[in-house]
């Protein structure tokens, strides 16, 4: 069986369940594609991170990254863990209102937000505004100005750290969009620029130096370089961050060749390094805040699919096609992501045959795994992929008008539907006839 199913996740009937609940009830109940998250997973994983912090007996605060997997329901749950938010629009902030999320709770990222989405923020009383770029602050600055207003501000600051992980998930290095460039002296420029203003009060520094990360040096180095900036900085302009925020990054396990430690380890090193390096440049030691986004929601989710046609082609591995795929996690796609899966109805049976699980779209790069071990299946079947909850529901798409799936949280034997599922009316809504 797949190590990533522990056996007390099979049921009397053999089936995989989540949460306590049959899946092939939930593919029943609520049709498939269907994306389930087990929340006991996704609230242990938060409680990891601030035990973390509580054992090292350090300020902190754990911000999900929201776009991990953005919906009500999290926002919601999240929110009732303590958790702060790493906000990347006005949708998103939009969003987490909406939930009842407090502005104060919202730190808001992106490279390049719109005067509008910054007047949002300053008007719901954001926890911080991220600065990315000089012309934000200047944006910044007209518009509180214009609102007579002030707020807590972070400078994102690029360490110079490539990070092992596929390009597409690198932003920390000298050549990147986000950020500023330390090494050419902007992250100073910047820093300067900020303490002049009397509208922005300067509450800490921040790197993120990017995503699926498994190598812990990338972390210790950014974490050893922040502390170096803000030691330089309160030598030179007498400026003492009151927090270093570490973004995420802390890569999970996908499938068998995957070995990261657990997220809360990477943490761990992290404030270890921070406090060792913090004594020795004699800066007050300061809080410590972690991005993680992928490590809280990505394995606790599940895509539950329903098997259909296969392809089968003398000398060629043949092709198992279920009722999803590219829509609904585009990541192999993109990033030639890999995953594992086991049969739901079976997880147990022992497989007779290496497939490729295709999806429906109109694509032949939608494949969403490429070597699945398979026993004998039949149409009908149910299919789990596992460790989906990042990065999939939160970049799914409606492509060749395929509806978005639903989304279901289940906890103790109990299910609920958070996202339901988009229908045909949903898709065409915004179109206007001739
Ligand atoms: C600034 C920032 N913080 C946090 C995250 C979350 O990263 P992850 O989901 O890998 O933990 C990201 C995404 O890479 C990010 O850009
Ligand atoms: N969407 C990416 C991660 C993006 C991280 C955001 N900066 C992924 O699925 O791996």
């Amino acid at each position: 069986m797949n190590e990533q199913i522990s056996s007390n996740q099979i049921n009397s009937a053999g089936h995989l369940t989540i949460g306590g609940v049959d899946t092939l009830e939930l593919a029943q109940r609520y049709g498939t594609p269907l994306i389930v998250y087990d929340v006991a997973k996704i609230k242990s994983q938060i409680h990891h991170f601030q035990k973390v912090f509580r054992d090292n007996h350090v300020k902190s605060a754990v911000v999900y990254a929201t776009k991990a997997f953005e919906s009500l329901a999290m926002f919601q749950l999240a929110n009732k863990e303590h958790c702060h938010f790493d906000v990347v629009s006005g949708g998103e902030i939009y969003a987490a209102l909406a939930a009842g999320v407090p502005g104060k709770m919202m730190i808001f990222h992106g490279n390049n937000k719109s005067r509008a989405e910054l007047e949002m923020a300053v008007r719901h009383h954001l926890g911080a505004i991220m600065l990315d770029n000089f012309h934000e602050i200047d944006l910044l600055n007209s518009v509180l100005d214009q609102m007579n207003s002030k707020i807590n501000v972070m400078i994102r600051l690029t360490p110079g750290i490539t990070a092992e992980t596929n390009s597409y998930d690198q932003t920390g290095q000298v050549d990147s969009k986000f950020g500023f460039d330390v090494q050419s002296g902007q992250g100073e420029d910047a820093l300067k620029q900020v303490l002049h203003s009397p509208r922005m009060n300067l509450i800490g520094i921040h790197c993120h130096i990017g995503s699926q990360i498994f190598d812990v040096t990338g972390f210790e180095i950014a974490a050893k370089k922040m502390v170096k900036f803000a030691a330089d900085w309160k030598r030179k302009y007498n400026f003492v961050p009151k927090i270093i925020d570490v973004g995420g990054g802390f890569g999970i396990r996908y499938v068998k060749s995957d070995h990261p430690i657990a997220p809360e380890d990477f943490v761990d090193a992290i404030v270890k390094t921070i406090k060792s390096q913090a004594a020795k440049q004699h800066l007050p030691m300061p809080a410590i805040w972690i991005e993680p986004g992928r490590s809280i929601v990505g394995p606790a989710g599940y895509n539950l699919y329903t098997i259909g046609s296969s392809k089968r082609v003398p000398g060629i591995k043949p092709y198992v096609d279920v009722d999803g795929g590219m829509g609904d996690n585009i990541r192999p796609a993109l990033y030639h992501a890999k995953y594992e899966a086991v049969l739901a109805n079976d997880p147990n049976a022992k497989p007779v045959q290496n497939v490729r699980i295709a999806g429906k779209y109109c694509e032949s790069g939608d494949i969403m795994i490429q070597n699945q071990p398979l026993p004998k299946i039949k149409p009908g079947d149910i299919l789990a992929v596992l460790d989906t909850g990042a990065y999939g529901y939160s970049m799914a798409m409606d492509y060749n008008m395929n509806p978005r799936p639903a989304v279901v949280f289940v906890e103790n034997g109990k299910s609920k539907l958070v996202i339901r599922r988009e229908t045909y009316a949903d898709m065409i809504r915004l179109n206007q006839k001739l």
